[in-house]
């Protein structure tokens, strides 16, 4: 509930725009008829979202700090029939192959709301929550509404396609319903958690040691970051890891790793500026593997301006590894600013190009008003979301919740 008090702090200009678009949409539709007392529309209930958090099975349940993680199973190419049942069957290979670019994730059609019986004035409860105010404007749900709350959801980046398929979602069985904004934001709310839904899943960890990070991502996304607040929540829960500074062009990024490996207390493997990342990821590798390391996280460049060099270094980087271990890597991150907005849509149609993706991260959810490019990234790839980022701290760093994500991306409160 902290990590939600402050995402929800930290996402208030997503919300604070929706909010304000609105109450803007329903006081201009409520002012044309008089308030008039209707029944709270009955809100959808919103399936239960799986566990953000699995602690590494030999670690205490209430480890600090857990980092957004699965649960180990044995080595990736096999699942052992001991897995326990919250273990999903899938290696990271398959995660990766069965987000099919472009693929939906299923969405199940809204349920109809089963109509009010009596349009009863609201119970003591729902009149201490302030909820079904006699007094609140309602407008009534109709197409120009529904094309204003289309516009509102592109605005918060959302994606055309999107926002189309979610007020289309939010007026099954409603059109002609008067709503108060509170229960559009609820209805809201619950959408995008649906959406969301499938795609919140922690980091898959493995029995496999060193198990292989690759982490991607265009310059300034966050990876070093990320790569810092991960190693410092692994090592938090007992977790050996090593990190290789693979951006060896820039000796500003290699500082800036070393700064977070200190900060964490984790060895940073790195060479000279300009040599072979391939060379310096075998030499992390090698040394991980000595070391009987969990985990070794390989930062990458990101520039994009070469898209074919920075390919063919990413393939180097992979099949070096992949000489030590045909498995690895384990987990290829890609990193996405959310401040970039649509962008990050592109983002990850390139870097799915480049290497075979098998997870995201989302940075800066903070200060941005354009959380909503979190809910297109879902509907459109249906990537699995490990982590977001919500400030520069290394506790700023948390396991994807799709019902906390929409409550605070819709500035509702959370009971
Ligand atoms: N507000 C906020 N800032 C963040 C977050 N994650 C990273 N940053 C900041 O974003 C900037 C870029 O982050 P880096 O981690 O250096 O990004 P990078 O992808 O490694 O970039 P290069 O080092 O240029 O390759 C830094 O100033 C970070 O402090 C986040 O979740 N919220």
């Amino acid at each position: 509930m902290a990590f939600f008090s402050k995402l929800k702090d930290r996402l208030f200009k997503s919300s604070n725009k929706l909010e304000e678009g609105l109450d803007a949409i329903v006081e201009e539709g409520a002012a044309d008829a008089a308030p008039q007392q209707t029944a709270p529309e009955k809100m959808p209930e919103v399936p239960p979202s799986a566990p953000p958090v699995e602690v590494p099975a030999e670690q205490p349940a209430e480890a600090p700090k857990a980092p957004p993680v699965e649960v180990p199973s044995e080595a990736p190419s096999e699942i052992p029939a001991e897995t326990p049942a919250e273990i999903r069957p899938e290696t990271p290979k398959q995660t990766a192959r069965t987000a099919e670019p472009m693929a939906k994730p299923a969405m199940k059609p809204m349920p109809a709301p089963t109509p009010d019986p009596v349009p009863a004035a609201p119970g003591l409860l729902g009149r201490l929550m302030g909820r079904g105010k006699a007094d609140e404007p309602r407008r009534a749900l109709d197409d120009d509404m529904l094309e204003q709350l289309e516009d509102l959801l592109v605005g918060a980046d959302m994606g055309v396609d999107t926002a189309l398929r979610v007020t289309a979602n939010m007026a099954e069985g409603r059109l002609g319903k008067r709503l108060s904004t509170r229960e559009i934001k609820e209805l809201l709310a619950a959408e995008v958690a649906r959406i969301m839904e499938p795609v919140a899943r922690p980091m898959p960890i493995y029995a496999k040691r060193p198990q292989v990070v690759l982490v991607v991502g265009v310059n300034g996304s966050g990876k070093t970051t990320t790569i810092g607040k991960l190693a410092s929540q692994f090592k938090a829960v007992g977790k050996k890891v090593v990190i290789a500074a693979g951006d060896t062009f820039r000796a500003a990024a290699v500082e800036q790793l070393q700064v977070w490996g200190d900060r964490a207390g984790v060895p940073v493997l790195t060479a000279p500026e300009g040599s072979d990342p391939a060379s310096l990821a075998f030499d992390a590798m090698t040394r991980a593997q000595e070391e009987g390391a969990d985990l070794l996280m390989i930062d990458t460049a990101g520039r994009l301006q070469n898209r074919a060099d920075l390919m063919e270094e990413l393939a180097k980087i992979v099949r070096v590894i992949q000489k030590k271990d045909p498995s690895a890597p384990h987990n290829t991150l890609l990193v996405l600013d959310a401040t970039t907005g649509q962008n990050a849509l592109n983002q990850v149609d390139t870097f799915q190009k480049l290497a075979d993706v098998s997870g995201l991260v989302m940075t800066k959810l903070d200060g941005t008003a354009k959380g909503g490019v979190l809910v297109a990234l879902a509907d459109r790839f249906g990537l699995p979301i490990h982590a977001i980022g919500v400030g520069e701290q290394i506790d700023d760093l948390a396991p994807f919740d799709p019902e906390d994500f929409a409550a605070a991306l819709t500035g509702l409160e959370k009971s």
